[in-house]
C-alpha cells in the first residue's frame, strides 16, 4: 500500500484529521514545543515564528500545519514547492497574504532556487524585491509584506539548504508512532466512523500500520469494509487479522510489494548484494517506488540492508519469509553495512 491515496481516500482522510493540538495523538515533544511557541506568540500578540515540520509521509505534517492556523485563529494558505517554479509564482502568493496569515508550503525542498532566495528575504524582513523589466534596465521594486507565519513541510530535511533551514524559528521532527499511539489514533477514527472494535482488534490493526497514522486509518477502513460484508458487529483481533490478510498486509505490516522485494532478493539474488535498479526490474516496479515506498520501512525493520555494493537481505528477512539462507551468507561481519541510512 503506497502512501499516496486515491481521491476518495483523501476525502475520508481529511475527515479524520484532528483539528486541534489536543486531539493530535503522540509526538509529545513536538506537540509541547509547538504549543509553547504558539502560546508565546498569542501572549505577545504577534505572529508565530516560522515553523519547519520534517518527517516521513503520513505522520501528520499537513495536519499540524492546519492545526497551527486553527490555534492561531488565522487563515491558512496552502501551496507546495513543486507548484512554485518561478520567483513570480511565490511573489504572487506572498503579496496577497493578509496580516497574520499562515502560509503552508508542502514539499518545500522542491522549490526552485530563485523562489527560495525570494523566500529568505520574505521570511526574515517581510519584504520581497519584485524585479521589473529585463537586462540592464531591470530594477528591483521593494514590496512590504504583512507579517505572516510560514509553515514548511518536508520529507527530506537533509535536502533543505542551510540558509533556508536557519530561517525557521522552530523545527519539529516527526517520529514514527508506537503501537500504543497508533491505537489511540485508531480509537478516535473508529469513533468518528461509528465502528465497533475491541481492544485486541485495535492492537492488531495498529501493529500492522508501520508506525504511520495514515496507514493505520487506511487499514481500519479496509477492516471496516470486510466487517460490513461479513456482517461482523464488533471487530476483534481475529477478524482484523483475517481482513488484513485478505488485503495482503501481513502481521508485521509488510504488503505485497515489500514481500516481493524481499523474496526476489532472497530467491533470485541469493540474498544480495544487488543493485537497486536490478532489484526493481526483478519485481516489475519503478526504481523510485522500491526506493521510496518499500525500502525505508524494510530498512527500519531490519529486514533489508544497504551496503556500498547493493541491497542485501538481513537474517530476519529470511526467517520472515520462512526461508533458510544459503550457508556462508552471513559469515562476513555486519561492518560492511552502510549505517548512514
Ligand atoms: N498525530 C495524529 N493524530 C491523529 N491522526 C493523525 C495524526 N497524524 C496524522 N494523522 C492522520 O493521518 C493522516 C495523514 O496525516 P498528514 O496528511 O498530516 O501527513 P503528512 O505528514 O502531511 O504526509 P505527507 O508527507 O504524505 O504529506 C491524516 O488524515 C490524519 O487523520
Ligand atoms: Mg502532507
Amino acid at each position: 500500500m503506497s502512501s499516496t491515496s486515491e481521491p476518495e481516500e483523501r476525502v475520508l482522510e481529511a475527515a479524520l484529521r484532528p483539528k486541534n493540538l489536543h486531539d493530535f495523538v503522540g509526538q509529545q515533544r513536538v506537540r509541547e514545543q509547538l504549543s509553547l511557541v504558539l502560546e508565546a506568540a498569542r501572549i505577545r500578540e504577534r505572529t508565530s515564528d516560522h515553523v519547519l515540520l520534517s518527517g516521513p509521509p503520513g505522520l501528520g505534517k499537513t495536519t499540524l500545519a492546519m492545526i497551527i492556523a486553527a490555534e492561531m485563529n488565522a487563515p491558512l494558505r496552502i501551496s507546495s514547492g513543486p507548484a512554485i517554479q518561478h520567483a513570480g509564482d511565490l511573489a504572487a502568493i506572498l503579496s496577497s497574504l493578509t496580516e497574520g496569515e499562515v502560509l503552508f508550503l508542502d514539499e518545500i525542498h522542491r522549490m526552485s532556487r530563485p523562489a527560495e532566495e525570494m523566500l529568505y528575504m520574505a521570511m526574515e524582513d517581510f519584504r520581497v524585491d519584485i524585479v521589473v523589466g529585463k537586462g540592464a534596465g531591470a530594477t528591483a521594486v521593494p514590496l512590504e509584506l504583512p507579517p505572516f507565519t510560514l509553515v514548511g513541510a518536508t520529507t527530506r530535511a537533509g535536502l533543505l539548504p542551510g540558509p533556508l533551514r536557519d530561517r525557521f524559528g522552530f523545527t519539529g521532527h516527526l517520529e514514527f508512532y508506537s503501537v500504543d499511539e497508533l491505537e489511540l489514533v485508531l480509537r478516535r477514527s473508529a469513533m468518528l466512523m461509528d465502528l465497533k472494535v475491541n481492544s485486541a482488534g485495535f492492537t492488531e490493526v495498529a501493529s500492522r500500520s508501520r508506525g504511520t497514522p495514515r496507514i493505520a486509518n487506511r487499514l481500519l477502513r479496509r477492516v471496516r469494509d470486510w466487517a460490513l460484508v461479513h456482517q461482523i458487529e464488533q471487530i476483534d483481533a481475529r477478524s482484523a487479522s483475517q481482513a488484513l490478510e485478505m488485503y495482503e498486509v501481513d502481521a508485521r505490516g509488510l504488503d505485497r510489494l515489500d514481500r516481493s522485494v524481499l523474496s526476489a532478493l532472497c530467491t533470485k539474488f541469493g540474498g544480495g548484494p544487488v543493485g537497486l535498479s536490478t532489484l526493481a526490474i526483478a519485481v516489475g516496479e519503478e526504481t523510485e517506488t522500491v526506493e521510496t515506498v518499500a525500502e525505508p520501512f524494510l530498512v527500519r525493520e531490519g529486514l533489508l540492508g544497504r551496503t556500498p555494493r547493493g541491497r542485501i537481505a538481513m537474517p530476519e528477512a529470511w526467517s520472515h519469509l520462512g526461508l533458510t539462507p544459503p550457508a556462508g551468507v552471513f559469515d562476513v561481519g555486519q561492518s560492511t553495512l552502510d549505517v548512514d541510512e
